[in-house]
């Protein structure tokens, strides 16, 4: 029996991860928290013939803490896309005030209702969201850092499609799915893509290659944009985090005991690593890496093979805006410096 629960089900990214997971037939509980239109999500989503429960939860009240305890309990995974999203002109960052506390209270809940659970976290800014999740979790005493993930998958997609049309149709981007990967955080130029041997592809000149960067690390703002006012990424984020998802529910799932690769911002100083540089490892206790999964979660950190020249300077600069970030976080809930 595996059961899921997403924490702001409701909204953009919620509703269409609530729709994906409920087609999903390794999930047998799917549980939709909102502090508003649960009900009538879960409702929708429950004329859907599958094997599966559905249950939709919102609060009564401000002060019910009750519901949500309902929502989480029991939970193999809890998935977390609730806060709010960007509007034009606004970084990643100025999304913590808000969202900082959101996640905080939420991660508290599950810490009390599914200690054992896999925390995935949405929530921008991803590089605070998470330091804040296992600082919380560790307050509570029941972190355990093959746990808990944000989730990063869409700069990995947005890596492989974009990647695919600036190569015009010599790779398609399925073919491009970990074999190029973007690792470090989720915010700006914190975010590296990694092409593996594709660099060759591209005029010597460097132009394209950068433009190529460039996209992937802004392509949120270009959704941002577009939406004018409307929000942000949500279908595209749902597919990601469905892919990771996924990916974790084949790995904790297996009859046999198979792994699964996956790429996800994660607590490396508390991970069993393998060829992580100390360029790394010295100086951010966060990253986004490449993982294995298996059936109890993170079973290694890795580190690709082969990073070129530019992708090293890009990594060494995304370590120092990541650990910014993460003091950040750690700082929210101790209101003491790291
Ligand atoms: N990790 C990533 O790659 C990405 C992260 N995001 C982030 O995901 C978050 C959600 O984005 P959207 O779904 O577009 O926003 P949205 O505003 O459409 O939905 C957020 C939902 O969270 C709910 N919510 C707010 N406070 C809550 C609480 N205390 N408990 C339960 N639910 C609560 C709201 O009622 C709403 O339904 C944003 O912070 C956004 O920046 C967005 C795209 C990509
Ligand atoms: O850009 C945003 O605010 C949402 C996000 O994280 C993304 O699309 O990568």
């Amino acid at each position: 029996m595996v059961k899921a629960t997403i924490l702001g089900a409701a909204g953009g990214i919620g509703q269409p991860l609530s729709l994906l997971l409920r087609l999903n037939e390794k999930i047998d509980e799917l549980s939709l928290y909102d502090i508003v239109n649960t009900v009538g999500v879960a409702a929708d989503l429950s004329h859907i013939p599958t094997h599966q429960v559905i249950k939709g939860y919102a609060p009564k009240d401000k002060n019910d803490s009750e519901t949500i305890k309902v929502a989480l309990k029991g939970s193999d995974i809890v998935i977390i896309p609730a806060g709010i999203p960007r509007k034009p002109g606004m970084t990643r960052d100025d999304l913590f005030k808000i969202n900082a506390g959101i996640v905080k209270n939420l991660v508290h809940q599950a810490g009390l209702s599914c200690p054992d659970a896999f925390i995935c976290v949405i929530s921008n800014p991803v590089n605070s969201t998470v330091p804040i999740a296992v600082e919380e979790l560790k307050r509570l005493g029941v972190f355990n850092p093959r746990k808990v993930f944000g989730i990063t998958t869409l700069d990995n997609l947005r890596l492989e499609e974009f990647l695919s049309s600036a190569l015009e149709g010599k790779v398609s981007a399925a073919d491009l799915y970990s074999d190029v990967i973007a690792i470090g955080g989720h915010s700006g130029d914190s975010i590296v893509p990694l092409i593996n041997g594709w660099r060759k592809n591209f005029a010597s000149d460097g132009e394209e290659y950068s433009k190529l960067v460039k996209r992937v690390q802004f392509g949120g703002d270009e959704v941002v944009k577009a939406k004018d006012g409307k929000g942000s990424a949500t279908l595209s984020m749902a597919t990601a985090a469905y892919r990771f998802v996924n990916n974790l529910l084949d790995a904790i799932t297996a009859a046999n005991s198979s792994t699964v690769k996956e790429v996800a911002f994660v607590k490396i100083d508390e991970l069993k690593t393998k060829k992580v540089p100390l360029f790394i490892s010295k100086h951010t206790q966060y990253f986004s890496l490449p993982i294995v999964l298996g059936k109890d979660g993170i079973e290694l950190v890795e580190f690709p093979e082969y990073l070129s020249e530019p992708e090293v300077l890009m990594t060494k600069h995304a370590v120092e805006k990541v650990k910014a970030d993460v003091t950040k976080g750690f700082n929210f809930v101790h209101g003491s410096k790291l």
